[in-house]
């Protein structure tokens, strides 16, 4: 940006402007611009005026006929106020996207011409102002205006005016031919290598050339940096969705042409609109950076990254053949960007969802291919976060449930469409019911049922966890109020904290009102949380966490071994339970590394003074390893699934626990 704004306001010497034809507006002109076209200049720019309709609709024509880069084949005539007459040259840019633009030079028709019919000596004292230089057939120096010889210094032959020493030869043959020219060129000038417009022309009476320079470095730097604006990311450097679409179009031509497989990789950050909500977008943009660069460090050479805006990211691998190649890119990519990050003297968490979808399996076109694997990427970031996922047909219909439930979830708050389920917590080795856990269920009038999987990560990008989890909290200390008037032995209730709410920066006053209001003792309730949350800003953490406890509730990792803990901190965080993800119970006792990793986290559990509780019981062997490993608590389909408050009420009573 800030080279863009120093080249905008560079003085270059022929007025020179940006025509959005479309628009019938000018995005963009330089100073001769603008005392050239000082008087229609605010018709155009507010898009009353550019040009007369016919030109209009003849220039339109052109845009669609011309590819960017290519010249009008014609200069349509402009007089300015003082009588000038220019010829307006115009040449097709890219206005982003698909979108066409003319940028546009005036060049003075009243200043003297080259002209075959004059000889160069009377020619020359009309040139104060124009790079005007002769030579003789051969290439040998004759004599040059005042500009040619401050820009080019004193040069023998033509030969010394060029950068490189093949279009230097190219020239000159072109010259022993007697070819009239008009090109761009590098010149090598005072001032270093330069872009230049040259002309020549030969006198063919007495056997010399004309060459005329104009020095368009500034205009190609313009042009430069205006593709930069419209295809690169400014934050990241790089490329975005413009040339993301151009690659993915041009791979599909040359996989359709040689029968080949090409594949890409949709990416998005978990949870990166809390960190951007809860920290700013300095920090936000700071964290994408840092991301970018690990995503790129992951990646194989020959494959390409793209930024589409946000925290989206796509992978295109143009050379791989298989979906496992694929997959162990993704696994890389997991591996070193969902990590922790040093930014702005915090350790900030985050991890990555990914989607992958090939061509030709999965679409065959560029929309349903980034469609398709961005429905995987939802897959992905809905079965649990931190995963990526291969795109299956049935995903894209998933999406489509997706949106419809994200439009419906603000009416389902309003109208309290939501129940809670309490799944016992058993204690070990006697089996005695202690505790439960607080599961949210989404009752949708015509859906049914529906899990919480679905509808927690739209709540959190919608921001609309933080009413409903403060009603999750207000209904479980309603329920322990009722099971106290039931006359049940208290137990403790736990309820689950998003990564959002744990950062909204009332919870702490709203989880002590909700307790004030139903008179429930907060060591009753115990609040679950996850790994990455407290390591998002562990410091910060520590601090509610301790607001927390100053209130008398208890507090449990929650899914723990799967995120990422600094054994250091652990011992900072002012908690009471560490939760074993059910991920390592479910191979208990058939996965040596898995037993290792329990029995190890029971060990130093115990050596912190934690309670540790395993999730995703489902048999009884997994109880005899754990009994063995004096794993203080389980939860789990093998005693019971989540139930209804009644069904619970039911289990306790058949489980003994009475007034
Ligand atoms: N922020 C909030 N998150 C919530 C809330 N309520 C639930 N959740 C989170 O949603 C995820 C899915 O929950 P759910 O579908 O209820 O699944 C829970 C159990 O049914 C399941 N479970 C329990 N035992 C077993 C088992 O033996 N096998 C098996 N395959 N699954 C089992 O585990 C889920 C509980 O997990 P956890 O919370 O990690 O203890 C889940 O991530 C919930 O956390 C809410 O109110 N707020």
């Amino acid at each position: 940006m800030t080279d863009l704004s120093t080249l905008l306001h560079r003085k270059m010497p022929l007025a020179a402007w940006i025509i959005d034809i479309e628009q019938s507006s000018v995005p963009w002109c330089n100073e001769a611009a603008e005392v050239l076209l000082m008087d229609s200049l605010s018709d155009i720019k507010s898009g009353q005026r550019v040009i007369g309709s016919e030109l209009k609709s003849r220039l339109a024509l052109y845009l669609k006929e011309l590819e960017v880069g290519k010249t009008l084949p014609f200069k349509w005539p402009f007089v300015s106020k003082d009588g000038t007459h220019y010829n307006v040259r115009g040449s097709v840019i890219s206005l982003g996207g698909a979108r066409k633009g003319l940028s546009v030079e005036a060049h003075p028709v009243s200043a003297p011409r080259i002209s075959v019919e004059n000889s160069h000596s009377s020619l020359l004292s009309h040139f104060t102002t124009l790079s005007f230089a002769v030579f003789e057939q051969n290439g040998i120096y004759l004599e040059a205006s005042k500009c040619f010889t401050e820009q080019f210094g004193d040069i023998e032959h033509v030969r010394d005016l060029f950068a490189v020493a093949g279009a230097a030869n190219s020239f000159i043959s072109r010259l022993a031919q007697r070819e009239s020219m008009s090109q761009d060129i590098r010149l090598s000038t005072k001032n270093g290598v330069r872009w230049h417009k040259i002309e020549v022309s030969h006198q063919l009476k007495t056997n010399v050339v004309y060459l005329l320079t104009h020095d368009i470095q500034e205009e190609r730097d313009h042009e430069v940096a205006l593709y930069r604006l419209n295809n690169y990311d400014g934050l990241t450097h790089l490329p975005n969705r413009n040339l993301l679409y151009q690659q993915l179009e041009s791979a599909l031509v040359n996989a359709r042409k040689r029968h080949r497989q090409f594949g890409l990789l949709y990416l998005d950050l978990d949870g990166f609109k809390v960190i951007n909500d809860n920290f700013g977008h300095r920090v936000g943009d700071e964290l994408i950076q840092r991301v970018a660069e690990r995503i790129k460090g992951s990646i194989p050479s020959g494959a390409c990254l793209y930024r589409l805006g946000g925290d989206e990211f796509v992978v295109v691998l143009e050379n791989t053949n298989e979906i496992e190649e694929l997959e162990s890119i993704a696994r890389s990519i997991m591996q070193n960007a969902s990590n922790t990050y040093p930014v702005a003297k915090m350790e900030m968490m985050i991890t990555a969802s990914i989607g992958i979808a090939s061509y030709p399996q999965h679409a065959d076109d560029v929309d349903n291919l980034l469609k398709n694997a961005d429905a995987a990427m939802y897959r992905a970031k809905s079965t649990g976060h931190n995963m990526y996922c291969v795109y299956e047909d049935h995903m894209a219909d998933n999406i489509n449930a997706h949106l419809t439930l994200g439009g419906g979830l603000r009416k389902a708050i309003e109208e309290e469409q939501f129940i809670l389920h309490y799944q016992p917590k058993i204690r070990l080795p006697d089996e005695v019911v202690v505790g439960a856990e607080a599961l949210i269920r989404w009752v949708h009038p015509e859906l049914g049922m529906i899990s919480p999987d679905q509808f927690i990560p739209l709540a959190e990008e919608s921001g609309l966890i933080l009413p409903l989890g403060e009603w999750v909290i207000r209904r479980a200390c309603r329920q322990l109020q009722e099971w106290r008037e039931a006359g049940l032995d208290p137990i403790k209730l736990s309820v689950n904290l998003s990564s959002r709410q744990f950062m909204q920066a009332d919870l702490v006053d709203m989880v002590q009102r909700a307790l004030e209001e139903t008179g429930v003792d907060p060591k009753y309730l115990e609040l679950e949380l996850t790994e990455s949350m407290l390591m998002a800003d562990a410091q910060q953490s520590i601090e509610k966490l301790h607001s927390f406890r100053k209130l008398g509730l208890t507090l449990s990792i929650d899914d723990f071994g799967t995120g990422y803990s600094s054994l250091a901190y652990l011992k900072k965080f002012p908690i009471q339970t560490l939760k074993i993800d059910r991920s390592f119970i479910h191979d208990l006792g058939l996965d040596c590394d898995n037993d290792a990793i329990v029995k190890a986290t029971i060990a130093m559990a115990n050596s912190l003074n934690l309670k540790v509780i395993a999730e995703g019981v489902e048999n009884r062997s997994q109880i005899d390893v754990l009994n063995g490993y004096d794993c203080q608590e389980v939860q789990g389909y093998l005693f019971s699934k989540p139930l209804s408050s009644d069904d619970f009420l039911m289990y306790l009573k058949a489980h003994g626990v009475m007034a």
